[in-house]
């Protein structure tokens, strides 16, 4: 059976590379087609590309034309909106029901909250008294930054790479895009869709690689790129900013976290639990914004623990496809070896098993798959590599306090700085609480409420500078303060 190959898209262009890698599906690690491997000469010629199309029609376009292209390509996501939540699945292995109900939608939304948003953007203006008394005018003029390199990870892989995109061309710059090679196919029918759309030849321009050595690491330490925005692990985070070093540019970093939740005496239990089933193994746990560390008031501790397990352990792990699955598989071999080998390292630093640690029996093809159970353990010191170490999967640690001060410090323990949840029925505590968090967002009797005009990002290891509404504009678009002398 010959396998379909996905292929770059480059100065408006579909093209192959000699050099091609496989795309498995983590639900029963058979291929599902081959994807083209960029080297650094195509790498080149798609970052030329863009810079060429900056001094195109792309660049003399009007804001509002640009909005009208961007709005284009969301009906292109929604017009074709199966087959993007197929391939999404295909690549991940996970549900229908949230690949439906968030990676796609989200995809199409991102388009048209920044179409909208960049309409109706102003700028600065100062008018200056002047000894002559004539005065000066001051205005900034935002500008764009260029070519700018967008580099995506696996896990919600339409959601973060359009999150990325959309606020990027909105600001005028020209793209060229690197998604992760666990998860092309969705990014390469958005090729498509923007192809169909209109946008520009060169505008955006899609490769397809890995990152040390392969299409990553190419286009991060290219000169001609001005600007890079990446989504991905803190210690990928650390390498791409060696490489761009050199040559100085912007960097806008979503990294890693090991996020808490803190759960006081007077939260509503049922919502609690509820919620914090739902932030800890929300896509199988891999979502930047998963809770791997639950602190509970020592007065309902064990009763807090059992209900968690029975939410565990109530959760359907089931086929993709089916639409009360709750959870599907890893994304890779090579993640759930990861996973495993914490669940592992957490029996040896003395951890109880709450439920899980292991990797379900199906007794059928997804035997063959990437698959763990949900997982929860207690008994662990703060120390612990469990408890500091990000894992990036369905497991968290539950722990008890006794006083707020203990609640605050031992969420705030951690070199990451991503995300907090925090249940208390006093409203009072809950401003109190959230404001001492050491993270850059901070969800109070809720979670992964998103409003996209809010900004998202994190403190510390977790990143650097932020995403979402106007936030996203900032970066990607820079002013210059123009004078005139009256
Ligand atoms: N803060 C956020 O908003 C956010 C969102 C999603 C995921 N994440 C984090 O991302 C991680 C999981 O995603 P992942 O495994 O894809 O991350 P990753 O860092 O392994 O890879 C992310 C992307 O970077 C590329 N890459 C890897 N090394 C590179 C290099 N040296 N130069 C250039 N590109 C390189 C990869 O090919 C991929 O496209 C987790 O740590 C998670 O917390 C953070
Ligand atoms: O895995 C991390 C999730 C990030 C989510 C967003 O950036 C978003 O919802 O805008």
């Amino acid at each position: 059976m010959t396998l379909s190959i996905l292929h770059h898209y480059i100065a408006g262009e579909f093209v192959d590379s000699s050099k091609r890698f496989d795309n498995i599906n983590p639900v029963n690690g058979q291929r599902i087609c081959q994807v083209a491997e960029a080297d650094k000469k195509q790498v080149n010629q798609a970052v030329m590309a863009a810079k060429e199309a900056l001094r195109g029609p792309w660049g003399s376009m009007s804001v509002q034309q640009r909005a009208a292209l961007l709005h284009k390509v969301a009906d292109g996501i929604e017009a074709r909106f199966d087959e993007f939540v197929a391939a999404e699945m295909r690549d991940t292995g996970k549900s229908l029901q949230q690949a439906s109900s968030i990676d796609i939608p989200r995809g199409a939304a991102n388009f048209r909250v920044f179409a909208d948003m960049v309409k109706t953007a102003g700028s600065e203006c100062f008018h200056t008294d002047t000894p002559d008394g004539k005065g000066a005018l001051n205005y900034s003029l935002p500008k764009p930054l260029g070519v700018v390199a967008v580099i995506a990870p696996w896990n919600l892989p339409l959601l973060l790479l359009t999150w990325k995109l959309a606020p990027a061309l909105a600001a005028g710059n020209c793209i060229v895009a690197k998604p992760s090679e666990e998860t092309p196919s969705s990014a390469t029918l958005l090729a498509e869709v923007m192809h169909e759309a209109g946008i520009p030849p060169g505008v955006f321009n899609l490769i397809h690689g890995f990152g040390p050595n392969s299409a990553g690491e190419y286009l991060t330490s290219h000169a001609h790129i001005d600007a890079i925005t990446f989504t991905g692990e803190s210690r990928t985070g650390s390498a791409i900013m060696r490489a761009a070093a050199e040559h100085v540019k912007p960097l806008s970093f979503e990294l890693g976290g090991k996020n808490a939740a803190i759960i006081f005496d007077d939260a509503d239990f049922d919502a609690a639990v509820e919620g914090t089933a739902r932030s800890a193994f929300t896509n199988g746990g891999q979502v930047c914004l998963c809770t791997e560390r639950v602190y509970v008031h020592s007065s309902l501790f064990e009763r807090f623990v059992a209900a968690l397990k029975q939410k565990a352990e109530a959760m359907k792990i089931g086929w993709p496809t089916d639409a009360d699955t709750d959870m599907g598989p890893l994304i890779s071999f090579e993640h759930r070896n990861k996973v495993l080998s914490y669940y592992k390292l957490a029996a040896e630093e003395g951890a109880t098993f709450v439920t899980g640690g292991s990797v379900p029996e199906f007794g059928d093809e997804r035997d063959q798959g990437a698959w763990v159970q949900p997982t929860l353990i207690t008994g662990l010191s703060e120390d612990a590599r469990c408890v500091k170490e990000e894992i990036f999967g369905p497991i968290a640690h539950i722990s008890s306090f006794d006083t707020e001060e203990q609640a605050v410090a031992l969420a705030n323990n951690s070199k990451y700085g991503l995300a907090a949840a925090i249940w208390t029925q006093d409203i009072s505590r809950g401003h109190r609480v959230a404001r001492q968090m050491e993270a850059g967002m901070i969800w109070v009797n809720t979670w992964y409420l998103r409003d996209l005009r809010t900004p998202f990002g994190g403190v510390k290891m977790s990143g650097i500078g932020r995403e979402g509404g106007q936030h996203s504009l900032n970066f990607y678009a820079e002013p210059s303060n123009i004078c005139i002398k009256l």
